[in-house]
């Protein structure tokens, strides 16, 4: 299984994290990667956690005030980029010229979406991965993989039915084993999650418990 942990703008310490991510990485055979606010990929990738980006924008070098280049986090030390959020909404044409950004610089994508019928679009565009995550149930503490499971059968349907190459990730509310494991048997190939590691008094005791039935 993926674990993905989203920092977002929470006020956790990136590198702190990034330090937990990247030792109980070692212990298990998940794989666990961090993504930082884009200010703080590179400190965050010289911790040696598999680290992402937040987001990229669909542009290529030049006159961009004010954006992500997807050059740019790949130099600074990311592996991947989550593109479209719920938090970050992009439009399809943005979402589509994202991914090919992404893809241009050798980063990984997850592209976010809502539902299974958004997932089938996200799908289409060729990501390596899509991740479903309804919007109410982020930060909730309440996880999708067991309070709408429907949801996550339904993406893994949507999504194979489009392009069986692409994995697909879950996310909302998921912060112990039994809520990653629950999501393993609906079909997800991993999990996307931030308050449950981010919001954490202890970030590597949530990780170890997170990875521990895998
Ligand atoms: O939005 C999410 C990850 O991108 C999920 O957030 P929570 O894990 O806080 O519900």
């Amino acid at each position: 299984m993926f674990v993905l942990v989203n920092l977002k703008t929470y006020p956790c310490d990136p590198v702190a994290v990034a330090e937990a991510v990247r030792d109980v990485n070692e212990t298990t055979d998940a794989r666990l990667a961090v993504a930082p606010p884009a200010t703080h990929i590179e400190r965050v990738a010289e911790t040696g956690a598999e680290t992402w980006a937040q987001h990229v924008d669909p542009i290529e070098h030049g006159s961009n005030t004010g954006h992500t280049l997807a050059e740019h986090v790949a130099d600074a030390g990311a592996v991947g980029t989550l593109i479209n959020h719920s938090e970050r909404r992009l439009k399809l044409a943005d979402i589509d010229g994202a991914v090919q950004a992404a893809e241009r610089a050798d980063l990984e994508t997850v592209v976010c979406a809502n539902n299974p019928a958004q997932i089938g679009a996200a799908a289409a565009l060729g990501p390596d991965a899509v991740a479903v995550e309804p919007p109410e149930l982020i930060g909730t503490g309440t996880p999708v993989s067991q309070a709408d499971p429907d949801v996550v059968e339904d993406a893994v349907d949507a999504a194979a039915s489009v392009d069986a190459d692409v994995s697909v990730l879950c996310g909302a509310g998921i912060s112990t084993g039994d809520d990653v494991v629950a999501a393993g048997d609906l079909g997800s190939e991993g999990v996307l999650l931030a308050s449950g590691v981010a919001k954490a008094d202890d970030p590597t005791a949530a990780l170890e418990d997170l990875v521990a039935p895998l």
